[in-house]
């Protein structure tokens, strides 16, 4: 695949984009096995692959150019004032590229000024955008310095949601903090609705604001289906989905056991999120809670058969892993978006063999990936 930003030398986030897609994912693949060649039983199946561009359902740009003529892209790395404008980016599919003139519209007519980070001044740092792929509904997000400019944002947005009929969902996030971080805590809500709904495999997954949520969802939609056979394969009596989110994991996995199914997750907008659409599905039976991981588990001794397991980059860490590792679950799924962090909780998981695993193309182009593993408990 050919990138005009990245041939030009203004854009390099894809490193991999000039090698030949095949060659890509045969390369993530050998990483992967490579990071856990030491667990000899694993079987690996084929890797999912994904589409080469317009698979990206988010776009995060940071703000630069002036209040007159905004650019919406990266920094282009001299001054940390100069942006590159990225809103040809092959990656964002149709409903993304085609609303950025609108929102540039916009920021001109609300005349929000671009955050200047060698000044210190302006108020808008970033725009963030969410596309769900079923109907190109989308989510925005201003995330400003501070509430100064709210009141023009207001006066402004009919005319945005006019222009962009498909816009359900906005918000201002504040972030008031000079540093390179994208998210401040307090979020405005600019619409009544707050929710973009991503169905994959027929189950309404609602992303609110500030819920995490894969940024490819054709190959979330696989890895969630995968994820789910191999649930039905073992047929537990019931399971726990720790780190679940807005609760994929949990909501698919509900599809094909009889028993009980708990989500765990620390945000409570996303456990809000995932019982809504538990009740839209009617089952009765998933139980979320928006807790700490290590907090739910601890003392516990009730662990179902079946646990599945989805922590961020730094992986699951010492004491969750000794809790499974010590409990009576009898297999674990491991989906991991960190080969590292994986490599090295597997070694902590004793008790358990990994005996199969699955690479999924979330991030082509880059050196990043998913991994899915199923663990089973050995006998003594
Ligand atoms: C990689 S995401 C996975 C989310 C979900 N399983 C999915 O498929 O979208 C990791 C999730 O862990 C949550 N999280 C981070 N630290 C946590 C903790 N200590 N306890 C519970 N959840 C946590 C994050 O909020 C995030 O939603």
């Amino acid at each position: 695949m050919s990138c005009a930003y990245f041939n030009a030398g203004v854009c390099r986030s894809c490193t991999r984009i000039e090698q030949p897609y095949a060659d890509q994912l045969a390369a993530k693949q050998a990483r992967c096995a490579t990071a856990l060649a030491e667990f000899s039983r694993i079987e690996w199946r084929p890797p999912v692959a994904s589409a080469e561009r317009a698979f990206r359902n988010k776009a995060k740009m940071v703000v630069t150019g002036s209040a007159h003529a905004p650019v919406l892209g990266i920094l282009d790395g001299t001054d940390g004032v100069g942006g590159v404008d990225l809103t040809g980016c092959p990656l964002y599919p149709p409903a993304i590229g085609q609303a950025f003139a609108p929102i540039k519209d916009f920021i001109v007519a609300a005349r929000l000024s671009p955050y200047d980070i060698r000044r210190r001044r302006g108020e808008l740092k970033h725009v963030l955008l969410t596309a769900s792929d079923q109907d190109g509904h989308l989510m925005l997000r201003f995330v400003l310095r501070s509430t100064a400019c709210l009141p023009a944002i207001r006066a402004e947005l009919p005319r945005l949601l006019a222009a962009l009929p498909n816009l359900t969902v906005v918000s201002a996030n504040i972030q008031p903090i000079h540093q390179a971080i994208i998210e401040g805590p307090e979020e405005i809500p600019l619409t009544e609705e707050q929710t973009l709904t991503m169905v994959l495999n027929d189950i309404p997954l609602r992303v609110r604001p500030r819920s995490f949520f894969q940024t490819n969802s054709v190959v979330a939609a696989r890895l969630y289906a995968t994820a789910r056979d191999w649930i039905a394969e073992m047929a537990p009596s019931g399971l726990w989905d720790l780190f679940c989110g807005v609760g994929g994991f949990a909501l698919h996995a509900a599809e094909v056991i009889d028993g009980p199914v708990a989500g765990i997750e620390v945000s409570a907008e996303a456990i809000a999120s995932a019982e809504a659409s538990a009740r839209q599905l009617g089952y009765a039976q998933v139980d979320f809670r928006a807790l700490d991981a290590d907090e739910f588990v601890r003392g516990r001794t009730d662990v179902p058969p079946l646990v599945v397991v989805n922590p961020p980059r730094r992986g699951l860490g010492p004491e969750l892993c000794d809790f499974l590792a010590d409990s009576s679950a009898q297999g674990l799924i491991y989906s991991s978006c960190n080969p590292d962090s994986l490599a090295r909780d597997l070694r902590r998981l004793s008790g358990f063999v990994p005996e199969r695993a699955q690479m999924f193309d979330i991030f082509p182009h880059t050196d990043h990936c998913e991994v899915l593993v199923l663990l089973v408990r050995q006998a003594d």
